[in-house]
């Protein structure tokens, strides 16, 4: 059947008919998909808080947010099938527009969305297969610990865990059976460094087959680009900055090597892990405020720091001159975050500091709006048993804050009063000093 004339079209069905000149079985001009979104493609690139938010699509009625195509599966023009889409295991015009956006802001040539973090983890371990060697931290995500102390157990991956802060310790047990090293940098909960170029220039030395991987969670692409530095596969729980808000689970993947993503690709269609259709809409509209609220929660980030090691306490973060890698970080990285760890030297005091918190919420997870307190050793990484906690050193006492968007003053009187309410400070006519005893027994001296 003929082409129908222009003059039979819209003013929209024209402009799309000259990107896309194929019509339907009736003749009427097919809208071009709007999934084709943000690759540079030869344009200027601009500063990252502009890329977050300028998007491409081909839309047919030129939305300007992504629409959801929230169905399963889709019709084809010939029996033999082979159009863009067929079903949304496979592929899905939202998630696939967000995938553009998230290659284009992680500095990647493919990116693939997934439904957490740890099914992004998933995704990768796959890669894996019995026999291959693993070396990662000591200070690890629970919920990654776990999934790597299950291929260890039940699919004959070697795991070495070892303290990932010196590179030569890393360097040490790399071998020609060394298939991946994974790394977070800062780590959760210590908030410790991780060289990622030196460990990364080892490991392709000593075997240029093995994967470098950094879970980027922490920082997200607005403060880190692992992969300009040595990575080989970056990722991240999208449940954290990238969605902001705690109201989807979701993971990413990224990377620069078209077969590797391929690899990863064929896993999701196979498994059915690829980020539904309404989440992946919802993830490309947080991570168009990425830059506005990572902006707002680390500044307030650092003045909490502050505040609390001012008045005495051990505080990690790397925002602060006194972290032991603070150059380190600074070498790698564009900012310092918004999660920070102390210690009180007590647990039933950490515990009593928590409960006392109310602006701040006893939750698990980070990168939200809204500022959140938690215990590490009893929430976010239980799933370490005691006895592994104690030999990576993981204080038992520690609080993590994750620090949200709220006003900073605020944040600070609610919990300056929980630690007056909860007793970890003594209160004098010149303001308050924390209780903490150091482990040589000392109290800490203010800064
Ligand atoms: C550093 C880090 N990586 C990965 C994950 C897993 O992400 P998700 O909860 O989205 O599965 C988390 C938290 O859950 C995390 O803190
Ligand atoms: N019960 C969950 C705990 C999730 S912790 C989420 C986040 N990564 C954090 O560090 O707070 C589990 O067992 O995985």
């Amino acid at each position: 059947m003929a082409a129908p004339s222009t003059n039979r079209l819209s003013p929209a069905s024209q402009a799309a008919n000259k990107v896309f000149t194929r019509v339907d079985l009736d003749g009427h001009a097919l809208p071009p998909s709007p999934a084709p979104s943000s690759p540079l493609s030869g344009r200027k690139r601009y500063a990252l808080a502009t890329e977050l938010v300028y998007t491409d699509s081909k839309d047919q009625y030129g939305a300007s947010s992504i629409p959801i195509y929230q169905s399963a599966t889709f019709k084809q023009t010939s029996s033999n099938g082979g159009n863009e889409y067929d079903y949304t295991r496979s592929g899905n015009p939202t998630r696939t527009h967000l995938e553009r956006h998230l290659a284009k802001i992680m500095n990647a040539t493919r990116a693939l969305a997934v439904g957490s973090g740890m099914g992004a983890l998933d995704v990768i371990t796959r890669l894996l297969k019995p026999g291959d060697e693993v070396i990662t931290g000591d200070d690890l995500y629970g919920g990654t610990n776990r999934l790597l102390t299950y291929l260890k157990n039940n699919q004959g991956v070697v795991v070495h865990h070892v303290d990932t802060t010196n590179a030569d310790n890393v360097k040490a047990v790399i071998s020609n059976k060394t298939a991946m090293v994974l790394l977070e940098t800062p780590t959760n909960p210590l908030l410790k460094i991780v060289d990622i170029p030196s460990i990364a220039r080892a490991t392709h030395e000593a075997n240029s087959k093995a994967l470098v991987v950094v879970d980027n969670t922490m920082l997200s692409p607005m403060l880190f680009n692992p992969l300009d530095i040595g990575a080989d596969i970056v990722y991240e729980s999208g449940t954290k900055y990238l969605s902001g808000h705690h109201d989807i689970m979701a993971g990413v993947i990224a990377c620069n090597d078209a077969e590797l993503g391929d690899k990863m690709y064929f896993t999701i269609n196979a498994t059915g892990c690829g980020l539904s259709p309404n989440d992946s809409f919802l993830l490309m509209r947080g991570v168009k405020t990425l830059a506005i609220r990572m902006e707002k929660q680390q500044a307030n980030a650092q003045r909490i720091a502050e505040f609390l090691e001012s008045h005495g306490f051990r505080v990690r973060y790397p925002g602060l001159k006194s972290h032991p890698q603070y150059d380190l970080h600074w070498s790698m990285a564009r900012g310092a975050g918004a999660v920070l760890s102390f210690e009180t030297g007590d647990i039933t005091l950490s515990e009593r500091i928590v409960e006392a918190a109310r602006l701040w919420g006893i939750s698990v997870s980070f990168g939200c709006v809204n500022s959140l307190i938690s215990m590490p050793c009893r929430m976010s990484h239980a799933s370490i048993d005691a006895k592994t906690r104690q030999e990576r050193q993981m204080p038992e006492d520690i609080i993590r804050l994750c620090v949200g968007i709220e006003d900073a003053d605020d944040l600070i009187d609610d919990l300056s009063r929980a630690l007056v309410q909860a007793g970890a400070v003594t209160v004098s006519l010149d303001g308050f000093q924390a209780n903490t005893v150091d482990d040589d027994g000392t109290t800490p001296s203010s800064a």
